[in-house]
């Protein structure tokens, strides 16, 4: 079974550990995400061996910057071949511009196919509790609502939030505007430092475009077997 809309984490330090992982969950996973802690480690090779794989690559590095570093960034990045990269929106809207004119660019000079710029919203890792101690009198569905908007005015494709915003995104920005929801959880399973979760189901009923699940598969016993039930789960709620 396979379901392009699961996107794994592949939240390890190592090549080693990466390919071994890709092997395992074989054919059941088509979309992988490679975040900082890969990245770091192991810098653009990891999105090639991915790609040479026949894996489609989220590359998740969350610029936050001033508009023209994160447009020289996001154009570096282009070139690596990722199907997605993201930004923060809370960089605003002048950056996230500048990225989303610097990836259609740099994928024009290098004749590929541009990749999907999102942008975070508000990580799902925050709670209510340290939201309000931050941004007193603001209410985090809004905000995230807003966050949205703006990133679809500045011209980017889609963004990440949590499942428990998906639907009020799709509600204001319509059904042509990806949504990435990651802290997902299957019913009972840790939440570890996540916060605004729920379940594959869930996520996939409210809209969500893509689910990104990393801990409860790859910190699995069986991780093949863990993805494999989320399929299942994803397919019954079709
Ligand atoms: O941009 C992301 O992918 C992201 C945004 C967010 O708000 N929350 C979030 O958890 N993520 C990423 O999604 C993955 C979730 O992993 P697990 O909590 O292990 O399922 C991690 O790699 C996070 O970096």
């Amino acid at each position: 079974m396979n379901d392009k809309r699961l996107i794994v984490a592949l939240d390890v330090a190592t090549m080693a550990k990466a390919r071994a992982l890709v092997d395992e969950l074989g054919d059941s996973v088509t979309y992988y995400k490679v975040g900082m802690e890969l990245f770091y480690s192991v810098g653009g090779e990891i999105v090639r061996f991915l790609r040479n794989a026949g894996k489609e690559v989220f590359l998740d590095l969350k610029l936050h910057d001033i508009p023209n570093t994160v447009a020289q960034g996001t154009a570096r990045l282009t070139r690596l071949g990722a199907s997605i990269l993201n930004v923060h929106a809370a960089g605003g809207r002048t950056m996230m511009r500048a990225a989303a004119i610097a990836v259609t660019d740099a994928a024009t000079t290098l004749g590929i196919a541009k990749p999907k710029l999102i942008a975070i919203t508000i990580l799902t890792s925050m709670d209510r509790e340290e939201w309000t101690h931050m941004h007193p009198g603001s209410d985090i569905a809004g905000q995230v609502q807003l966050l949205a908007r703006m990133a679809q005015e500045a011209g980017l494709d889609g963004v990440v939030a949590s499942p428990q915003e998906a639907g009020k995104i799709r509600a204001v920005c319509g059904q042509d505007f990806l949504i990435v929801t990651p802290g997902i959880r299957p019913q009972g399973a840790a939440l570890n430092d996540q916060s605004r979760t729920a379940t594959p189901e869930f996520a996939l009923s409210q809209g969500a475009d893509y689910i990104v699940v990393g801990r409860p598969i790859t910190k699995a016993d069986n991780p093949r077997e863990a993805a494999e039930q989320i399929l299942q789960e994803m397919r019954r709620s079709q």
